[in-house]
Protein backbone atom coordinates (compact mmCIF):
# COMPACT_ATOMS: atom_id res chain seq x y z
CA UNK A 1 0.00 0.00 0.00
CA UNK A 2 1.20 3.10 -0.79
CA UNK A 3 2.53 5.40 1.97
CA UNK A 4 0.60 8.44 0.81
CA UNK A 5 -1.09 11.09 3.54
CA UNK A 6 -4.92 11.69 1.71
CA UNK A 7 -7.36 14.62 2.69
CA UNK A 8 -10.67 14.06 1.90
CA UNK A 9 -12.28 17.96 1.47
CA UNK A 10 -16.02 17.86 1.83
CA UNK A 11 -16.61 15.23 3.60
CA UNK A 12 -20.24 14.19 3.46
CA UNK A 13 -21.88 10.95 2.53
CA UNK A 14 -19.41 9.89 -0.54
CA UNK A 15 -16.27 11.61 1.84
CA UNK A 16 -17.17 9.04 4.70
CA UNK A 17 -17.96 6.06 3.31
CA UNK A 18 -14.82 6.37 1.12
CA UNK A 19 -12.89 7.34 4.44
CA UNK A 20 -14.31 4.23 6.35
CA UNK A 21 -13.76 2.11 3.17
CA UNK A 22 -9.81 3.66 3.48
CA UNK A 23 -9.70 2.75 7.45
CA UNK A 24 -11.47 -0.96 6.70
CA UNK A 25 -8.77 -1.38 4.55
CA UNK A 26 -5.76 -0.68 6.68
CA UNK A 27 -5.00 3.15 6.09
CA UNK A 28 -3.59 4.63 9.38
CA UNK A 29 -5.76 7.41 10.97
CA UNK A 30 -2.63 9.09 11.21
CA UNK A 31 -2.04 9.53 7.37
CA UNK A 32 -6.18 10.37 6.56
CA UNK A 33 -7.50 14.33 6.93
CA UNK A 34 -10.60 15.02 6.55
CA UNK A 35 -12.43 18.82 5.83
CA UNK A 36 -15.64 19.69 6.32
CA UNK A 37 -17.53 22.73 6.74
CA UNK A 38 -19.58 22.80 9.94
CA UNK A 39 -18.09 22.09 13.47
CA UNK A 40 -20.57 19.59 14.22
CA UNK A 41 -19.92 17.61 11.27
CA UNK A 42 -16.22 17.57 12.09
CA UNK A 43 -17.20 16.74 15.87
CA UNK A 44 -18.64 13.51 14.37
CA UNK A 45 -16.14 12.17 12.26
CA UNK A 46 -13.84 12.53 14.78
CA UNK A 47 -15.64 10.53 16.91
CA UNK A 48 -16.51 8.00 14.45
CA UNK A 49 -12.94 7.69 12.92
CA UNK A 50 -10.76 8.99 15.15
CA UNK A 51 -9.25 11.40 12.61
CA UNK A 52 -8.66 14.77 13.33
CA UNK A 53 -10.46 17.23 10.80
CA UNK A 54 -8.22 20.03 9.24
CA UNK A 55 -9.16 23.05 7.72
CA UNK A 56 -8.79 23.05 3.62
CA UNK A 57 -5.44 24.84 3.70
CA UNK A 58 -3.86 22.98 5.75
CA UNK A 59 -5.33 19.66 4.03
CA UNK A 60 -3.65 21.05 0.42
CA UNK A 61 -0.25 21.80 2.11
CA UNK A 62 0.12 18.33 3.79
CA UNK A 63 -1.49 15.87 2.08
CA UNK A 64 0.06 14.18 -1.25
CA UNK A 65 -3.69 13.31 -2.66
CA UNK A 66 -6.30 15.72 -2.48
CA UNK A 67 -9.74 14.45 -2.75
CA UNK A 68 -12.54 16.73 -3.32
CA UNK A 69 -16.29 15.81 -2.55
CA UNK A 70 -18.35 18.78 -2.15
CA UNK A 71 -21.42 19.32 -3.67
CA UNK A 72 -20.67 20.06 -7.55
CA UNK A 73 -22.14 23.57 -6.74
CA UNK A 74 -19.78 23.99 -3.93
CA UNK A 75 -16.71 23.23 -5.60
CA UNK A 76 -16.06 26.49 -7.16
CA UNK A 77 -15.64 28.48 -3.61
CA UNK A 78 -13.51 25.37 -2.17
CA UNK A 79 -10.70 25.38 -5.39
CA UNK A 80 -10.60 29.12 -5.09
CA UNK A 81 -9.81 28.88 -1.04
CA UNK A 82 -7.44 25.63 -2.15
CA UNK A 83 -5.66 26.85 -4.83
CA UNK A 84 -3.11 28.93 -3.98
CA UNK A 85 -2.20 26.37 -0.69
CA UNK A 86 -2.07 23.52 -3.27
CA UNK A 87 1.72 22.43 -4.35
CA UNK A 88 2.90 22.24 -7.77
CA UNK A 89 2.28 18.21 -8.74
CA UNK A 90 0.00 17.13 -6.26
CA UNK A 91 -2.68 14.74 -7.45
CA UNK A 92 -6.04 16.09 -7.05
CA UNK A 93 -9.01 14.02 -7.65
CA UNK A 94 -12.70 14.74 -7.76
CA UNK A 95 -15.31 12.79 -6.70
CA UNK A 96 -18.47 15.77 -7.92
CA UNK A 97 -20.78 14.80 -10.54
CA UNK A 98 -20.02 16.73 -13.48
CA UNK A 99 -16.76 18.82 -12.47
CA UNK A 100 -14.76 17.98 -15.32
CA UNK A 101 -10.81 17.70 -15.25
CA UNK A 102 -10.92 20.97 -17.24
CA UNK A 103 -12.95 23.17 -14.89
CA UNK A 104 -9.84 21.89 -11.71
CA UNK A 105 -6.91 22.14 -13.95
CA UNK A 106 -8.29 25.77 -14.91
CA UNK A 107 -7.98 27.22 -11.31
CA UNK A 108 -4.99 24.83 -9.92
CA UNK A 109 -1.46 25.49 -10.81
CA UNK A 110 -0.53 25.03 -14.37
CA UNK A 111 0.20 21.27 -15.00
CA UNK A 112 -1.45 19.73 -11.88
CA UNK A 113 -2.55 15.91 -11.68
CA UNK A 114 -6.39 16.24 -12.36
CA UNK A 115 -8.70 12.80 -12.01
CA UNK A 116 -11.83 12.83 -12.21
CA UNK A 117 -14.15 9.96 -10.62
CA UNK A 118 -17.63 9.24 -9.72
CA UNK A 119 -18.01 6.57 -6.98
CA UNK A 120 -21.64 5.32 -5.63
CA UNK A 121 -22.84 4.87 -1.87
CA UNK A 122 -22.63 0.99 -2.14
CA UNK A 123 -19.11 1.99 -0.93
CA UNK A 124 -20.13 2.13 2.30
CA UNK A 125 -20.52 -2.06 2.07
CA UNK A 126 -16.94 -2.33 -0.26
CA UNK A 127 -19.19 -2.85 -3.24
CA UNK A 128 -18.82 0.20 -5.25
CA UNK A 129 -18.24 0.76 -8.61
CA UNK A 130 -16.04 3.85 -9.10
CA UNK A 131 -15.47 5.20 -12.52
CA UNK A 132 -11.93 6.65 -13.13
CA UNK A 133 -10.75 9.22 -15.81
CA UNK A 134 -7.27 10.72 -15.93
CA UNK A 135 -6.79 14.82 -16.50
CA UNK A 136 -4.56 15.99 -19.22
CA UNK A 137 -1.59 15.70 -16.39
CA UNK A 138 -2.64 12.22 -14.61
CA UNK A 139 -0.06 10.19 -15.23
CA UNK A 140 -0.58 5.97 -15.46
CA UNK A 141 0.92 6.16 -11.64
CA UNK A 142 -1.46 9.02 -10.80
CA UNK A 143 -4.52 6.60 -12.43
CA UNK A 144 -2.77 3.48 -10.44
CA UNK A 145 -2.84 5.52 -7.34
CA UNK A 146 -6.56 6.66 -7.38
CA UNK A 147 -7.83 2.29 -8.32
CA UNK A 148 -5.99 1.58 -5.11
CA UNK A 149 -7.79 4.39 -3.24
CA UNK A 150 -11.06 3.85 -4.69
CA UNK A 151 -10.36 -0.09 -4.86
CA UNK A 152 -10.54 -0.35 -1.39
CA UNK A 153 -14.14 0.29 -1.42
CA UNK A 154 -15.23 -1.99 -4.62
CA UNK A 155 -14.36 -2.25 -8.21
CA UNK A 156 -12.65 0.09 -10.31
CA UNK A 157 -13.54 0.98 -14.41
CA UNK A 158 -11.26 3.29 -16.07
CA UNK A 159 -13.47 5.48 -18.74
CA UNK A 160 -12.73 8.00 -21.34
CA UNK A 161 -14.07 11.69 -19.63
CA UNK A 162 -16.02 11.62 -22.32
CA UNK A 163 -18.20 9.31 -20.68
CA UNK A 164 -18.07 10.31 -17.03
CA UNK A 165 -21.44 12.29 -17.50
CA UNK A 166 -23.36 8.72 -18.70
CA UNK A 167 -21.71 6.66 -16.19
CA UNK A 168 -22.46 9.10 -13.18
CA UNK A 169 -26.18 8.99 -14.84
CA UNK A 170 -25.92 4.67 -14.94
CA UNK A 171 -23.87 3.93 -11.59
CA UNK A 172 -23.38 7.37 -9.57
CA UNK A 173 -27.56 7.78 -9.38
CA UNK A 174 -27.71 3.97 -10.24
CA UNK A 175 -28.06 2.95 -6.35
CA UNK A 176 -31.44 5.12 -6.02
CA UNK A 177 -32.80 3.20 -8.57
CA UNK A 178 -33.05 0.17 -7.44
CA UNK A 179 -33.70 1.25 -4.15
CA UNK A 180 -36.92 3.33 -5.62
CA UNK A 181 -37.86 0.12 -7.42
CA UNK A 182 -37.91 -1.74 -4.04
CA UNK A 183 -40.23 0.84 -2.54
CA UNK A 184 -42.69 1.10 -5.35
CA UNK A 185 -42.47 -3.23 -5.22
CA UNK A 186 -43.14 -2.60 -1.75
CA UNK A 187 -46.78 -0.91 -2.25
CA UNK A 188 -47.28 -3.44 -4.44
CA UNK A 189 -46.85 -6.05 -1.81
CA UNK A 190 -48.94 -3.84 0.71
CA UNK A 191 -51.83 -3.69 -1.90
CA UNK A 192 -51.76 -7.99 -2.31
CA UNK A 193 -52.24 -7.10 1.42
CA UNK A 194 -48.73 -8.71 2.74
CA UNK A 195 -47.31 -6.98 6.16
CA UNK A 196 -44.93 -4.16 5.08
CA UNK A 197 -42.16 -6.13 6.51
CA UNK A 198 -42.85 -9.52 4.89
CA UNK A 199 -42.75 -7.67 1.94
CA UNK A 200 -39.75 -6.21 2.30
CA UNK A 201 -37.74 -9.19 3.00
CA UNK A 202 -38.97 -10.80 -0.06
CA UNK A 203 -38.32 -8.00 -2.23
CA UNK A 204 -34.46 -7.45 -0.68
CA UNK A 205 -34.04 -11.18 -0.85
CA UNK A 206 -35.11 -11.23 -4.37
CA UNK A 207 -33.16 -8.44 -5.35
CA UNK A 208 -29.86 -10.08 -3.67
CA UNK A 209 -30.42 -13.51 -5.86
CA UNK A 210 -30.96 -11.91 -8.89
CA UNK A 211 -27.99 -9.31 -8.58
CA UNK A 212 -25.69 -12.46 -7.44
CA UNK A 213 -26.80 -14.11 -10.41
CA UNK A 214 -26.33 -11.13 -12.88
CA UNK A 215 -22.77 -10.58 -11.64
CA UNK A 216 -22.05 -14.51 -10.85
CA UNK A 217 -24.30 -16.63 -13.50
CA UNK A 218 -22.13 -15.22 -16.74
CA UNK A 219 -25.56 -15.18 -18.06
CA UNK A 220 -27.06 -12.53 -20.23
CA UNK A 221 -30.08 -10.64 -18.55
CA UNK A 222 -32.61 -11.66 -20.74
CA UNK A 223 -32.03 -15.48 -20.51
CA UNK A 224 -32.20 -15.09 -16.96
CA UNK A 225 -35.54 -12.84 -17.05
CA UNK A 226 -36.35 -15.75 -19.72
CA UNK A 227 -35.96 -18.54 -17.13
CA UNK A 228 -38.32 -16.39 -14.82
CA UNK A 229 -40.89 -16.33 -17.27
CA UNK A 230 -42.98 -19.81 -17.77
CA UNK A 231 -45.58 -19.91 -20.75
CA UNK A 232 -48.91 -19.10 -19.55
CA UNK A 233 -47.75 -18.36 -16.16
CA UNK A 234 -47.45 -15.29 -13.59
CA UNK A 235 -44.27 -13.72 -14.86
CA UNK A 236 -45.38 -13.17 -18.24
CA UNK A 237 -48.69 -11.08 -17.11
CA UNK A 238 -46.51 -8.72 -15.06
CA UNK A 239 -44.39 -7.99 -18.05
CA UNK A 240 -47.15 -7.32 -20.29
CA UNK A 241 -48.00 -4.84 -17.62
CA UNK A 242 -44.15 -3.25 -17.44
CA UNK A 243 -44.21 -3.08 -21.13
CA UNK A 244 -47.78 -1.60 -21.59
CA UNK A 245 -46.24 1.16 -18.80
CA UNK A 246 -43.35 2.02 -20.71
CA UNK A 247 -41.40 1.10 -18.27
CA UNK A 248 -38.57 0.21 -20.56
CA UNK A 249 -38.69 3.14 -22.72
CA UNK A 250 -39.40 5.23 -18.76
CA UNK A 251 -35.73 4.12 -17.75
CA UNK A 252 -33.88 4.88 -20.83
CA UNK A 253 -35.59 8.63 -20.41
CA UNK A 254 -34.90 8.86 -16.61
CA UNK A 255 -31.08 8.33 -17.30
CA UNK A 256 -30.52 10.54 -20.25
CA UNK A 257 -32.25 13.52 -18.43
CA UNK A 258 -29.45 12.35 -15.39
CA UNK A 259 -26.56 12.69 -17.90
CA UNK A 260 -28.05 16.04 -19.01
CA UNK A 261 -28.00 16.98 -15.41
CA UNK A 262 -24.26 15.73 -15.02
CA UNK A 263 -23.56 17.95 -18.40
CA UNK A 264 -25.11 21.07 -16.64
CA UNK A 265 -23.00 20.67 -13.57
CA UNK A 266 -20.69 20.85 -14.89
CA UNK A 267 -21.16 24.47 -16.68
N1 LIG B 1 -24.45 10.74 -2.77
C1 LIG B 1 -24.14 9.95 -3.79
O1 LIG B 1 -24.73 8.88 -4.02
C2 LIG B 1 -23.01 10.32 -4.69
C3 LIG B 1 -22.45 11.56 -4.68
N2 LIG B 1 -21.43 11.86 -5.54
C4 LIG B 1 -20.83 13.18 -5.57
O2 LIG B 1 -20.18 13.34 -4.32
C5 LIG B 1 -20.25 14.69 -3.95
C6 LIG B 1 -20.79 14.77 -2.53
O3 LIG B 1 -22.07 14.24 -2.48
P1 LIG B 1 -22.67 13.82 -1.07
O4 LIG B 1 -21.61 13.15 -0.29
O5 LIG B 1 -23.95 13.15 -1.35
O6 LIG B 1 -22.97 15.29 -0.48
P2 LIG B 1 -22.90 15.80 1.03
O7 LIG B 1 -23.64 17.09 1.06
O8 LIG B 1 -23.29 14.70 1.96
O9 LIG B 1 -21.34 16.07 1.23
C7 LIG B 1 -20.68 17.22 0.80
C8 LIG B 1 -19.91 17.74 1.99
O10 LIG B 1 -19.04 18.78 1.56
C9 LIG B 1 -18.98 19.72 2.61
N3 LIG B 1 -18.46 20.99 2.10
C10 LIG B 1 -19.02 21.80 1.18
N4 LIG B 1 -18.23 22.88 0.95
C11 LIG B 1 -17.15 22.71 1.75
C12 LIG B 1 -15.99 23.49 1.98
N5 LIG B 1 -15.77 24.64 1.34
N6 LIG B 1 -15.10 23.05 2.88
C13 LIG B 1 -15.28 21.88 3.53
N7 LIG B 1 -16.37 21.10 3.35
C14 LIG B 1 -17.30 21.52 2.48
C15 LIG B 1 -20.40 19.81 3.09
O11 LIG B 1 -20.47 20.38 4.34
P3 LIG B 1 -21.90 20.70 5.05
O12 LIG B 1 -22.39 19.36 5.51
O13 LIG B 1 -21.54 21.59 6.18
O14 LIG B 1 -22.77 21.34 4.00
C16 LIG B 1 -20.80 18.34 3.07
O15 LIG B 1 -20.51 17.71 4.30
C17 LIG B 1 -21.13 15.42 -4.95
O16 LIG B 1 -20.33 16.18 -5.77
C18 LIG B 1 -21.82 14.32 -5.70
O17 LIG B 1 -21.99 14.67 -7.07
C19 LIG B 1 -20.87 10.91 -6.35
C20 LIG B 1 -21.38 9.66 -6.37
C21 LIG B 1 -22.51 9.26 -5.60
O1 LIG C 1 -27.58 12.90 -7.43
C1 LIG C 1 -26.43 13.32 -7.57
O2 LIG C 1 -26.22 14.41 -8.12
C2 LIG C 1 -25.27 12.52 -7.06
C3 LIG C 1 -24.29 12.19 -8.17
C4 LIG C 1 -24.47 10.73 -8.44
C5 LIG C 1 -25.30 10.28 -7.35
N1 LIG C 1 -25.69 11.25 -6.56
Amino acid sequence: MTTQNVAVLGTGKIGEALLSGMLRGGWSPSRLLVTTRRPERAAELRERYGVEPVGNAEAAKAADTLILTPKPQDMGALVDELAPHVPAGRLVISGAAGITTRYLEQRLTEGTPVIRVMANTPALVDEAMSVISGGTHATEDHLALAEEIFGGVGKTLRLPESQQDAATALSGSGPAYFFFLVEAMTDAGIQLGLPRDKAHELIVQAAVGAATMLRDSGEHPVTLRENVTSPGGTTINAIRELENHRVRAAFIDAIEAARDRSRELGG
